[in-house]
C-alpha cells in the first residue's frame, strides 16, 4: 500500500477584508495546512509579527528574494519568493498561499497543475469598511486601500481564473467553513491514493 501525494499549493485570492487570512488560519488550525509566508515593504500592524504574519521588508532588502511573481498594491510591493515555497513544501507537501488576483494568475501560468485557487468574496462589498476597521486598520490605511484601482479589480474574479477557481462566499464564517471542507473533502480524495 503506498502513499503518493505531490506538492500542491492552495492560493487563496480576493479582495481586502473578504477574509483570505482567516481561511488560511483555518487550513492551517482545521488541516495543519501551513501558510508560505510573503514579503511586503508594507509596515506592519499592530498585531503583526515579521516571520508569522509577513517577512516585512525595507526597499533595499525587498530586492534580495527570488520572486516566483511580485506585485505593488495601494502603494507598497508584495512577493512570493521561491525560497519560502521550497522551505513549506519541505515541510509539508499541502501549503496555502495568500494572494491578489495579479499574484493569483501568475501562479495559474507558472504552475497550473499544482495549485487549487479559492476565489474569496462577500455578498455586499460595503460590509468590507466594517471589517477592516474592527481588525484594527489604520483609517487613513482602509481609505487608501479602499479607493486603491487594486481592491476595485480585486472584487471581481478574474477572467483568467473563472475556469479553475472555487467562489467561497464569506458573508458568515460557517458558510465559508462549509464551503472550504466542502472543497477539502474532495481535494484530499484526489490527492491522497491509499
Ligand atoms: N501577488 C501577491 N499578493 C500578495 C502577496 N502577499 C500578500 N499579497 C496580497 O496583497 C494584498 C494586500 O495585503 P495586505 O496589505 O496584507 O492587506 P489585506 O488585503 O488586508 O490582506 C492582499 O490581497 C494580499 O493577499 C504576494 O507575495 N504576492
Ligand atoms: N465571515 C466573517 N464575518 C465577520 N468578520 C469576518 C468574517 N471573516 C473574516 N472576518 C474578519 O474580517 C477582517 C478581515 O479578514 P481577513 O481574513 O484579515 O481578510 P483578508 O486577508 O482577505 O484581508 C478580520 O478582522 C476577520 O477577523
Amino acid at each position: 500500500m503506498g502513499r503518493a501525494i505531490a506538492n500542491q499549493l492552495i492560493v487563496i485570492t480576493g479582495a481586502s477584508g473578504t477574509g483570505k487570512t482567516t481561511i488560511s488560519h483555518y487550513l492551517r488550525d482545521h488541516y495543519g495546512i501551513q501558510r508560505v509566508l510573503t514579503h511586503t515593504t508594507r509596515p506592519p500592524r499592530a498585531n503583526e509579527v515579521d516571520g508569522r504574519d509577513y517577512y516585512f521588508e525595507t526597499e533595499e532588502s525587498f530586492k534580495k528574494n527570488h520572486y516566483i511573481e511580485s506585485v505593488a498594491y495601494s502603494g507598497y510591493h508584495y512577493g512570493s519568493s521561491r525560497e519560502a515555497l521550497q522551505k513549506a513544501w519541505q515541510q509539508q507537501p499541502f501549503v496555502s498561499l495568500v494572494l491578489e488576483t495579479k499574484g493569483a494568475e501568475a501562479y495559474a501560468q507558472v504552475m497550473p497543475k499544482q495549485i487549487i485557487v479559492l476565489y474569496v468574496t462577500v455578498s455586499d462589498p460595503q460590509v468590507l469598511l466594517d471589517r477592516l476597521k474592527r481588525r484594527g486598520d489604520v483609517p487613513q490605511e482602509i481609505e487608501k486601500r479602499l479607493a486603491s484601482a487594486e481592491f476595485k479589480r480585486d472584487l471581481q474574479v478574474p477572467t483568467a481564473l473563472k475556469s479553475i477557481a472555487h467562489v467561497i462566499v464569506n458573508d458568515t464564517f460557517e458558510q465559508a467553513q462549509a464551503q472550504v471542507d466542502q472543497l477539502l473533502k474532495e481535494v484530499i480524495k484526489t490527492n491522497v491514493k491509499l
